[in-house]
């Protein structure tokens, strides 16, 4: 059995419709209205002790939902789930032992108290061993660079110390997986890093398991080997981000910059033997975006070379970021035989 195995999960969520006018309000008092609303439809997924993983999608795909079934705050509709063998919905106070959970939105920590007392309640509520409470403070302060902030209210630090504190908290017990929900949502460059790199060493030197949720493709790219997508409640892609890239990054953008104003004519009429080459023209820049598969880049810029020589040329990819919003819209679909095989795909 996997470390993290889910099967089929489905979460429902049950919400009142209030009905409009002074009669709608009282039907809904005695016969109240109900809409049912599918966070997470049907998703299966294992994981491995010790493996990393990203688990992306946009707004309102549930992401969310599942983490929180993973932690055992909410309870599935169906379908089944377990983290260390354990149920987390039914032995939720044993599963916590096993778990440490980060919400990018929510802490932990409590408000008007030093930072200390929050990590002693924490000791408390583990049940901790002092040596290995002692152990965790010391190290964990350290890499976080916390130690000036551990006699401060919570509510005095900025959003990058809290977070870096938030995280703190949640490894103090050992766990032996931690769900990270949007870990450096609204932090600056150094604050990200910071966070990043001690999540990274907590995967490599501890092994603790991770399932990251994040809209910053540089939080996939520094820590999740593999990739989850989700959308509307169903798992859409499940493999790494180098598969996708290899696969479907495959628009290339060519910027070329003169010394002279450019004719837009001009330059559809030269690239107008390439068909899906798309050529447009911003005074003395050109930019092609054109498949990568379908069209030589070497051959078209000889042409381009030929035609004139630029004063200054770049060539990009399309970015991962832009690269699964697209896997989003057009719903791509990946060949599933490359991909990490799915428990039903197992047997
Ligand atoms: N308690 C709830 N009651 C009713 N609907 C809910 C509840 N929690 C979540 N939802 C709905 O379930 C869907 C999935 O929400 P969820 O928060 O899991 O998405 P998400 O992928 O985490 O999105 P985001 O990236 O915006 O955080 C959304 O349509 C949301 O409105």
């Amino acid at each position: 059995m996997a470390f993290i195995e889910v099967r089929h999960l489905r979460k429902e969520f049950v919400t009142p419709v209030r009905r409009s006018g002074r009669f709608g309000t009282l039907l809904s008092l005695v016969r109240p209205d109900k809409r049912t609303m599918v966070a997470v439809e049907d998703i299966s997924f294992a994981i491995e002790q010790g493996e990393s993983v990203a688990y992306l999608g946009p707004n309102g795909a549930g992401k969310s939902t599942t983490i929180k079934m993973l932690t055992g705050v909410l309870e599935p509709t169906s379908g089944s789930i377990t983290v260390a063998g354990d149920i987390p919905h039914k032995n939720r106070k044993r599963s916590s032992y096993r778990i440490g959970v980060v919400f990018g939105q929510r802490s932990q920590l409590l408000f008007d108290l030093p930072v200390r007392d929050s990590f002693e309640l924490l000791r408390y509520m583990y049940s901790i061993p002092r040596e290995v409470y002692r152990r965790n403070l010391e190290e964990f302060t350290e890499v976080l660079e916390v130690a000036h902030l551990l006699e401060r209210p919570v509510r005095t630090l900025s959003l990058g110390q809290r977070m870096r504190c938030e995280i703190l908290a949640s490894l103090l017990h050992d766990p032996d997986v931690l769900f990270l929900d949007e870990p450096t949502i609204g932090l600056d460059v150094v604050a990200k890093e910071r966070i990043r790199a001690f999540i990274e060493k907590m995967n490599r030197d501890k092994g603790v398991t991770l399932l990251l949720t994040t809209h910053d493709m540089q939080d996939i790219e520094r820590l999740c080997p593999r990739t989850m997508i989700i959308d509307k409640g169903k798992l859409i892609y499940d493999g790494s981000l180098q598969y996708i890239r290899d696969h479907f990054a495959t628009e290339r953008h060519i910027r070329a910059t003169y010394d002279h104003p450019l004719l837009a004519e001009s330059a559809a009429a030269l690239f107008a033997v390439y068909e899906g080459v798309r050529a447009t023209v911003e005074e003395q820049v050109l930019r092609l975006t054109y498949d990568q598969r379908r069209t030589d880049t070497a051959a078209l810029l000889k042409l381009l070379l030929d035609a004139s020589p630029p004063r200054d040329l770049t060539m990009q990819d399309e970015n991962i970021d832009a690269l699964i919003s697209r896997i989003y819209r057009e719903g791509l679909t990946v060949n599933p035989s490359a991909q990490r095989l799915s428990l039903e795909g197992a047997g």
